[in-house]
């Protein structure tokens, strides 16, 4: 049977991209359609052999390529170059994104293939105005010091994505990390192989010269993951993910210090209050728990809605959850695909169950959609809502990565931003409020990276991204990227 949403030709046998080849190692591993679980490609696994020879050609690229000489200017068209690659080739991106991860396609070509390209660009422009500062400093002898800051590369980074949004994350490390002079080996998700080797092909048709992007596929633990963030030759890793994975990266890297930048979970809440525009409010969040299938970290999983319109809230919420369409990505007007894998649904799926088990009520969902075709081969789940879980339920504390969210009432500004804050993760929040004083009463009380008010995932590139307590280390976005890729020196000059 032919594969409805299938591969590009060149991804049948997915392989690596090492030194400006592609690299087979006979050593495979299956892609397989999270819509339907049949095999799409075999994805060419790298050992630690492989991993050493992208290393060693991105150290060769830095210290005797072109690159490491290259100027600002001459990246910048590079990446704009890479860029109008993936804009030409735009279907076969979108083809292998929906491929990999089952999502709608109106989400793969917004979310992943425009961003991957806004990615690109914006770096590749923003690195254009990278400016150092300058002190004057004026000594009792009446001389003086002049003091200025010069930046450089990190020098040989490592990215290590995720599955959830594969073209938006590796472009958000990439392009700051060639834009400011650096070399890059980058490990996708392995279950998301695709993109990554289409972006590598991008890069060898812009011309960019050997061994400055590289992609080596594979696992985690004993596999490509670990064998790049243990590679001594590696200077700094960006890693987005789970937080117990950025845990493991911080230890494999803390012999050697290096300079890490981490995005990891969350357990984002939404907080509704009672002044909202009600119906703002229930697309916003409609929105904050159901895009990509809920596998956005930045998701609301708990929504706090202020007790005099909770049950016209929790009901408005039923109403809309129950009207989102779940089918194939070309459908008209699906709002959810797949979740990602089987794998995962069983983790989302053990969610559901321990949820009743906590005392839940089941607004709706809970379960998996019945399609009677071979999507039921797939890895589909129904949006779900709950109530009268406890404050200090698993199910409230850990990120599920699902279409799901929690709603309880509360009575007090203060209550909504105690129990916000009472997490263990810190990446976003959203609040639902007409009132002025109230916004910015709340927002700086929140304790997370992110904060939006009345709007959810509205992206400005210049802006700092990232999380507090378990849900990251550092910030990237604009210029915050390029002081994470980049390596400040301070010239202290006498005169
Ligand atoms: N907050 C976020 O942005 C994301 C969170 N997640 C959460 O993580 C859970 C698991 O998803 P995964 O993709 O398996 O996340 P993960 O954190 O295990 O994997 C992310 C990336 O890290 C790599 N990796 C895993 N272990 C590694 C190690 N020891 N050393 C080096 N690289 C390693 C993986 O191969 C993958 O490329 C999800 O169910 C979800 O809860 C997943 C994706 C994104
Ligand atoms: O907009 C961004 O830069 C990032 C969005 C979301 C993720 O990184 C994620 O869900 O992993």
């Amino acid at each position: 049977m032919t594969e409805r949403f299938a591969l590009p030709p060149s991804l049948a046998e997915t392989r690596n991209y090492v030194d400006g080849a592609f690299v087979a190692t006979g050593r495979t591993f299956d892609n397989v359609s999270p819509l339907t679980g049949r095999v799409l490609a075999r994805v060419h696994e790298a050992d630690a052999a492989l991993v050493d020879r992208a290393v060693a050609a991105a150290r060769r690229a830095l210290d005797e390529g072109p690159w490491g000489r290259s100027t600002v200017a001459e990246r910048a068209a590079a990446l704009h170059r890479v860029a109008d690659v993936i804009e030409r080739r735009f279907d076969d991106f979108l083809a292998a994104e929906i491929a990999d991860t089952g999502r709608p396609l109106a989400q793969a070509r917004q979310l992943d293939v425009y961003r991957g390209v806004a990615n690109l660009r914006s770096f590749a422009d923003l690195g254009k105005t990278a400016h150092g500062d300058f002190f004057e400093t004026h000594l009792a002898d009446g001389s003086q010091l002049i003091n200025y800051t010069t930046r450089k590369p990190l020098g040989v980074v490592a990215s290590i994505s995720p599955w959830n949004l594969p073209i938006l994350s590796l472009t958000w490390k990439a392009a700051p990390a060639l834009i400011c002079g650096n070399a890059l080996v980058c490990k996708p998700s392995e279950e998301t192989p695709s993109s990554a080797t289409l972006i590598a092909e991008a890069f060898d048709e812009a011309g960019v010269p050997p061994g400055v992007f590289n992609v080596v596929h594979g696992f985690g633990p004993g596999s490509a993951g670990e064998a790049l963030t243990t590679h001594p030759g590696i200077d700094a890793v960006t890693f987005t993910g789970e937080s117990r994975t950025g845990a493991a990266i911080m230890r494999a890297v803390a012999d050697g210090v290096k300079e890490v930048s981490f995005e990891l979970g969350g357990k984002n809440a939404a907080i509704v209050f009672a002044d909202c525009d009600f119906d703002a409010a229930v697309e916003g969040v409609i929105r904050s728990s159901f895009t990509n299938t809920g596998q956005v970290c930045l998701c609301s999983e708990r929504v706090y809605v202020e007790r005099p319109i909770f049950e016209r809230f929790v009901a408005a919420l039923k109403a809309r959850t129950e009207a989102l369409k779940i089918g194939w990505p070309d459908e008209p007007d699906v709002d959810l695909g797949s979740l990602i894998s089987r794998e995962h649904r069983e983790k989302v799926l053990s969610y559901y169950q321990l949820a009743v088990e906590e005392g839940a009520t089941v607004v709706t969902g809970g379960g998996v959609p019945h399609f009677g075709d071979e999507r039921d081969g797939g890895a589909f789940v129904q949006p779900t809502l709950w109530t009268g879980l406890a404050d200090n339920a698993r199910c409230l504390n850990e990120e599920v990565f699902g279409p799901v969210c929690h709603l309880a009432p509360f009575d007090s500004e203060d209550e909504a931003i105690r129990r916000a804050n009472a997490s263990d993760y810190g990446l976003a929040a959203s609040v639902w409020t007409t009132n002025l004083s109230r916004a910015h009463r709340v927002g700086p009380r929140l304790h997370v990276g992110i904060v939006w008010v009345n709007t959810w995932f509205s992206r400005d590139l210049r802006t700092p991204f990232g999380g507090v307590k378990l849900s990251g280390i550092g910030r990237e976005g604009g210029r915050w990227s390029l002081d994470f890729y980049s390596e400040t020196s301070n010239i202290c000059i006498k005169v």
